[in-house]
């Protein structure tokens, strides 16, 4: 299985199978300190071809440091204030792929790939899971569930039932957009089918949710290609680092091999925590101590390539879209990744906590404008969520565009990220 980087190995030799030509291995400085702008790119890893004079490539691909340097903090940190970087100058980066740049790292044996369908004595367990978030889903969404769901009990079909119905949705986050829309679809679907009894109304509604967000329903394409590179951002707390080791868990479960880079360089909890995640579940992570984080993101492209690994999950830190510093700074985590492979990363994903509310498609438009968002994870959805966001999202509320929902989070078990499935998702908020 995989190795991991425990990030102080003081008992260790620094680097025993260090490439000849890495000083920084020899003179690797404490855990913790910053080092200036990289000594010598390691001259014999052709997989960055960065020229040692060409000071931007040196900036994005700082010099693709042996096991100890990743693990003791030898990864170049530009030496600028905390929380902001130089915009850099897009290095000129031949890439030759497949050739191992981490040559230190050892190479792991891929995971026993795991059925996908479990076998007949699995599923009733399976089932009972799947009703056990199902129903937390529900529990979760019962604020705006009850509050809407309660319109239909013991009431006539009239035009009051339909002004209390735009009310609810409103209530719930869902937007005026996806509010008109729902109303409008809902009061014609009645016209029609000539419903006079309101449960049928609320069944109606459920299917005209259900329709509303499928556009949002979107599989993840897990070996689409290898290594599938994914960025993952989103605000302060949203559930990033949470939600990358509960999908390394899915996807190792899928057969996919893992690597994990932990891009949030500013805190160390979330590194740790990432770290010790991987740690648990034989998951290597590429870490260092402070500096920048794209460096670690070029660095997880390039080992991930060396090491065939499936998917390489690249975590950011926690920023808001007003602190633009922050967010050139993730621009060019970005653009440093497509150094590595210019056809990463292949999937963007927005972190969002369900509890947001109408702040969400802010986020979501600001975050897409930065770093072109291919999918969301919206997280919380067990908490005090109202839900009804995603049918903003689905309506192109305020201009945003109506990007994917992968995942939803019920909770905070390993099992608590499930694939968005607009009928569900329905269901649960009219329940
Ligand atoms: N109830 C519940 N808690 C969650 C869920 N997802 C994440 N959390 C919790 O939310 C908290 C923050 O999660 P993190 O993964 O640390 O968030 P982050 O976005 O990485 O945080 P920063 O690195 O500070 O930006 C943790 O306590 C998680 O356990 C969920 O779906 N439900």
């Amino acid at each position: 299985m995989f190795s991991i980087f425990k990030r102080k190995r003081p008992q260790e030799p620094a680097a025993p199978e260090a490439a000849p030509a890495a000083p920084a291995a020899a003179e690797t400085p404490p855990a913790g300190a910053r080092v200036d702008a990289p000594a010598t790119p390691v001259a014999d890893t052709p997989a960055t071809n960065a020229p040692a004079t060409d000071a931007s490539a040196a900036d994005a691909a700082p010099a693709m440091p042996d096991v100890a340097g990743l693990q003791d903090s030898t990864l170049a940190a530009p030496d600028a204030p905390a929380g902001y970087v130089e915009p850099i100058a897009e290095p000129d980066v031949p890439l030759v792929p497949e050739v191992p740049v981490m040559g230190a790292l050892p190479v792991a044996p891929e995971p026993e790939p795991v059925p996908a369908e479990p076998a007949p004595a699995d599923q009733a367990p399976a089932a009972a899971a799947k009703k056990s978030w199902l129903s937390r889903l529900k529990q979760g969404l019962s604020r705006t569930g009850q509050s809407i769901g309660g319109l239909f009990v013991g009431v006539k079909v009239d035009e009051a039932l339909f002004e209390d119905l735009e009310s609810a949705l409103i209530m719930a986050d869902a937007g005026m957009e996806a509010t008109g829309r729902l109303i409008a679809a809902l009061r014609a679907r009645v016209r029609k089918d000539r419903i006079e009894d309101a449960g049928q109304v609320k069944a109606a509604l459920r299917d005209l949710l259900a329709e509303h967000l499928a556009p949002l329903e979107k599989s993840f394409p897990l070996g689409s290609v290898q290594p599938l590179v994914v960025m993952i951002a989103g605000v302060n707390g949203a559930g990033k680092t949470t939600s990358i080791g509960k999908l390394a868990n899915t996807f190792q479960r899928q057969g996919a091999s893992v690597l994990l880079a932990a891009g949030d360089t500013f805190r160390a909890a979330a590194r740790e925590q990432l770290v010790e995640w991987g740690a648990r579940n034989n998951v290597t992570v590429i870490a260092q101590d402070g500096g920048d984080p794209a460096a670690v993101a070029f660095d997880a492209v390039n080992a991930g390539r060396a090491r065939q690994a499936g998917v390489v999950m690249i975590d950011t830190a926690g920023r808001l879209p007003t602190q633009l510093h922050l967010m050139e700074e993730l621009k060019k985590i970005r653009r440093v990744i497509g150094k590595a492979d210019p056809a990463a990363p292949h999937e963007v994903l927005l972190v969002i906590d369900g509890n947001t509310g109408q702040n969400a498609i802010a986020q979501i438009r600001a975050f897409d404008a930065a770093i072109g968002l291919t999918g969301l994870v919206v997280t919380k959805l067990d908490g005090t969520a109202k839900g009804g966001t995603l049918a903003a999202v689905a309506a192109g509320s305020q201009g945003v565009r109506p990007i994917p929902v992968y995942w939803i989070g019920v909770g905070e078990g390993l099992d608590d990220l499930q694939p968005f499935v607009a009928r569900e998702f329905a269901a649960a908020l009219v329940a």
